[in-house]
């Protein structure tokens, strides 16, 4: 929590600034019941039109000072708590930015999300809050309190009376309200998740008619976000009744004991108009504090959702010593070398990949085929380091790549995931993404190696073109070959596609693998593939089988000698033949 408070450092000056105008508003409105009870006894029971005037001018004036403090004192409170909130979400945006991809998996994307604004939003409101109700309701309450003992010691006993009572019953229906808010933060995370899915995967839900389904799931989020949001109300709906219940019985307490008072003592009727109002101002500060009760466990909750990424221990680091570190391009080791690699996710005790050697040379190419799950998505992810190994060690140019700056190792790299993403922005845009200052030539030459300048070129604003958000407007097929040609602006010394070429026909696949054969001399490939025919001619296949290598070497070679590869290529046969 300590933590948190850091975020407010930047504007200790407003925080003051604000409690000391907070504090002003505070005394003058402690001013106003003695004005007004000097008003009805010497003005209005004395029968002096003047002085009611005069003191109706000291009242106007007090409250005008106490609106200009009170607007003063909103304008820092909003000031801080916006920045704060601004300087807590950077702070979560570069936390989220700096996880591997294990983080991410640990938490989903959806959760991330509503903790960088919704849980953020909660305490942005919460501070603006705490700000005024910290000092005005200790201040409102015990000035209050003294005022009232100033006038009448007897009748504020009866009034302290009910105070206990009043912090009892808030007590109480606090303990109820706490959990219940906590419950409502997890199925508003829930209901968001589903939502997420749901818009997310609209045409696979549509294809499938499963419309309903879908909406029935998140109608039962719904319902039970709905449900806890009813239950928090009703708790809600009790406490607010419930004090001015007792804030009426302490009024009508002091107007039963005030009128005695005021027939045997010196107390007149002014003194019991101000008493009423301190008894109301006590008892709204009370209810303030109570309305943090309500609020603080929401904000506790929030603010524990946003710790917990905040204090994420990222798993994938940089080396200590980088600094010293000098990458350097050694002709005698191989590009990428994979030794006894093991892997499993952090999530699973399963090894994925196990005992995984082999290397690739600069200027080679090799594929990695393998059955669906065979673990060959989680291999490539290791050379970019978005995992860590379990045991082992994956080597670039020589180096461990734990000793490599993270930076400096995907520079090397050209990677283009299995699921092409683009983003929104020009295909310009995109292709910049590989690199910065790449010339138009430099992205027309990605282009065409990618089999991609065709349909570019017919684009109406060329590369120049808007790409929609989550690239709606470009074919599958074509996303890919723009991912692809992302990956070739970026002239990388390792190359890393992941089964990007079945989305492409057999013909495009063969041009583009040519184009970038003839392009790419010296650079390291590893190509992950399904279809067999398409890798056939690859000098080293990498067969991969639950997690294991079952045999690496050429296609001729394989298929003297591994049992596995000889059954992908028949039954890739058999279905190619199937299918004539
Ligand atoms: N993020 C993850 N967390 C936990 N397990 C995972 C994760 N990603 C993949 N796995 C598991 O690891 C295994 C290997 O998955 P991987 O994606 O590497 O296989 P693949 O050979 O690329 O499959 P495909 O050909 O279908 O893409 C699978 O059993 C999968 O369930």
């Amino acid at each position: 929590m300590k933590k948190l408070f850091g975020y407010l450092k930047p504007y200790k000056l407003y925080i003051t600034a604000a409690v000391f105008l907070i504090f002003l508003q505070c005394l003058t409105q402690l001013l106003l019941p003695d004005l007004m009870a000097r008003m009805v006894d010497i003005g209005i029971v004395g029968g002096d039109i003047s002085y009611i005037y005069t003191m109706g001018v000291y009242m106007l004036v007090v409250t005008v000072f106490s609106m200009i403090f009170s607007i003063a004192a909103g304008y820092f409170t909003s000031k801080t708590s916006a920045g704060f909130a601004k300087l807590l979400r950077k702070d979560l945006f570069d936390k989220t930015d700096s996880f591997s991809l294990e983080e991410f998996d640990k938490f989903g994307t959806s959760t991330l999300v509503t903790r960088t604004t919704n849980d953020v939003n909660q305490l942005q409101n919460v501070i603006m809050m705490m700000l005024r109700v910290v000092v005005v309701a200790p201040l409102t309450f015990l000035g209050s309190i003294l005022l009232m003992m100033n006038k009448d010691i007897t009748l504020s006993l009866v009034v302290l009376a009910v105070i206990p009572l009043l912090i009892l019953f808030v007590y109480v229906v606090s303990r109820q309200i706490i959990p219940a808010v906590q419950e409502m933060q997890r199925k508003l995370d829930s209901v968001s998740r589903i939502l997420r899915e749901r818009l997310t995967g609209v045409r696979v839900i549509r294809a499938f008619n499963k419309e309903e389904a879908a909406t029935r799931q998140y109608e039962a989020a719904n319902d039970d976000l709905t449900a806890v949001s009813l239950k928090v109300n009703r708790i809600a709906a009790v406490l607010f009744p419930g004090m001015l219940f007792l804030m009426n019985l302490a009024t009508i307490a002091v107007l039963w004991v005030g009128s005695f008072r005021i027939e045997s003592a010196n107390f007149t009727v002014g003194d019991m108009m101000a008493f009423i109002q301190y008894v109301t101002m006590i008892m709204m500060s009370v209810v303030m504090i109570s309305i943090i009760f309500v609020i603080l466990p929401r904000a506790k909750v929030s603010a524990d959702r946003i710790l917990e990424v905040l204090n994420t221990e990222q798993t994938v680091l940089d080396p200590e010593n980088e600094a010293e570190f000098v990458f350097t391009v050694d002709e005698n080791q191989p590009a990428v070398e994979f030794k006894n690699v093991s892997f499993r996710y952090s999530d699973s005790d399963k090894m994925i990949l196990k005992h995984i050697s082999f290397s690739i040379n600069r200027g080679e190419t090799a594929a990695v085929i393998g059955g669906t799950g065979s673990g060959k998505t989680s291999l490539v992810s290791l050379i970019p380091r978005f995992y860590d190994v379990a045991d082992g060690a994956v080597y670039v140019d020589g180096f461990d790549i734990r000793d490599i700056k993270q930076a400096d190792l995907r520079r090397r790299i050209g990677f283009v995931p299995q699921t092409a993403v683009l983003f929104s922005g020009t295909i310009a845009d995109n292709l910049r993404y590989g690199k910065d200052d790449a010339t138009e030539e430099e992205i027309w030459k990605a282009l065409e190696i990618a089999q991609a300048s065709e349909f570019v070129e017919n684009m109406e604003e060329g590369i120049y073109s808007y790409i929609s958000q989550g690239g709606t407007n470009v074919s599958g097929g074509q996303k890919q070959r723009l991912t692809i040609a992302r990956a070739i602006v970026k002239k990388p010394e390792i190359y890393i596609f992941d089964d990007n070429f079945s989305a492409l026909d057999y013909k495009t696949d063969a041009n583009l693998r040519s184009a970038l054969q003839s392009e790419i001399k010296d650079a390291a490939v590893l190509i992950v593939a399904q279809r067999v025919a398409t890798i056939r001619n690859v000098s080293k296949i990498i067969v991969l089988d639950n997690g294991e290598i079952a045999g690496i070497g050429t296609d001729t070679e394989l298929m003297a000698n591994c049992e596995v590869y000889r059954q992908i290529v028949a039954s890739q046969n058999g279905s190619a033949e199937a299918a004539e």
